[in-house]
């Protein structure tokens, strides 16, 4: 069982350019963690530095587990799937299974896969093609699919993105279940500060060199805050790229918690 992850001093760079910088910070098991921040703030960078799908340069991801394997799901942020795509809904979430496909999955993973589909209430389309789904019912099937091996961390990036504002709350409402009934410690990526509110424990706010780590008050009330994180960068201010001052009148150090 999950029971903490912990990121220390954590650096990323891509040619020469950092892009995360001296980053730490903790996420307790079984909470929803939220990572906001501006286009290009290296979110989607971090989610795949857990995953190890990015190697970092320097520092450290761990995941206290009480020496057991942890288990991740990923709903990364964009997915393309072919209209024409010959899998079903069924077949595609299976895919997410430890057999998949092949050997032909065992009796019980085939009871995981139904429970899954009711749980995520993607068996009602369980027998169409994945590339017919509405954008709604695909993101189900991404998280279904995400689901199906009982992750102990979910990570999703943007999974409500596109979305209208009630799919977009069933969606977390989902997560939320997943989280309420087998304890899955989840971090998601979302740009949506209403549903951050609404859902979110906790929340990282990242910007090129800035961190800060806080809740519903200390972030999302902070509007200097956010005024100064946003409009900063979407202005291209050089200096909050690379962790100086920003407008506003705020200055913000690295790694500020
Ligand atoms: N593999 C890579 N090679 C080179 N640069 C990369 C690579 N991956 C990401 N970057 C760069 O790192 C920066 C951060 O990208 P990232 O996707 O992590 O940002 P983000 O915060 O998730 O942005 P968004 O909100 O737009 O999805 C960007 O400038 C991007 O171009």
């Amino acid at each position: 069982m999950l029971r903490q992850i912990q990121i220390s001093d954590l650096q990323v760079s891509f040619n020469g350019e950092e892009i995360l910088k001296d980053l730490s910070f903790g996420v307790s098991a079984g909470e929803m963690f939220a990572i906001i921040g501006p286009n290009g703030a290296g979110k989607s960078t971090l989610l795949k530095s857990i995953l190890g799908l990015i190697r970092p340069q320097h520092g450290k991801i761990t995941m206290n587990s009480e020496g057991k394997k942890v288990v991740v799901g990923y709903v990364p942020q964009s997915r393309v799937i072919d209209e024409e795509t010959p899998i079903s809904a069924r077949d595609f979430v299976s895919l997410g299974q430890i057999s998949g496909f092949f050997p032909w999955p065992s009796m019980r993973e085939r009871k995981i896969l139904k429970e899954i589909m009711i749980f995520t209430d993607t068996d009602r389309f369980a027998n169409k093609p994945v590339g017919k789904l509405s954008g709604g019912e695909r993101q189900r099937v991404f998280l279904a699919q995400a689901l199906v091996r009982h992750p102990d961390l979910l990570l999703l990036d943007e999974s409500t993105a596109n979305l209208d504002p009630n799919a977009q709350a069933q969606m977390m409402d989902l997560v939320k279940k997943a989280v309420k009934e087998w304890g899955v410690t989840v971090i998601f990526i979302c740009h949506d500060l209403q549903l951050v509110r609404k859902y979110a424990d906790h929340i990282l706010l990242m910007s090129r060199g800035y961190y800060k780590t806080g809740n519903e008050q200390t972030i999302l009330d902070d509007h200097d805050l956010l005024k100064a994180v946003y409009q900063t960068v979407t202005s291209g201010n050089e200096e909050s790229r690379t962790g100086g001052s920003v407008s506003a009148g705020l200055s913000l150090s690295a790694s500020q918690r």
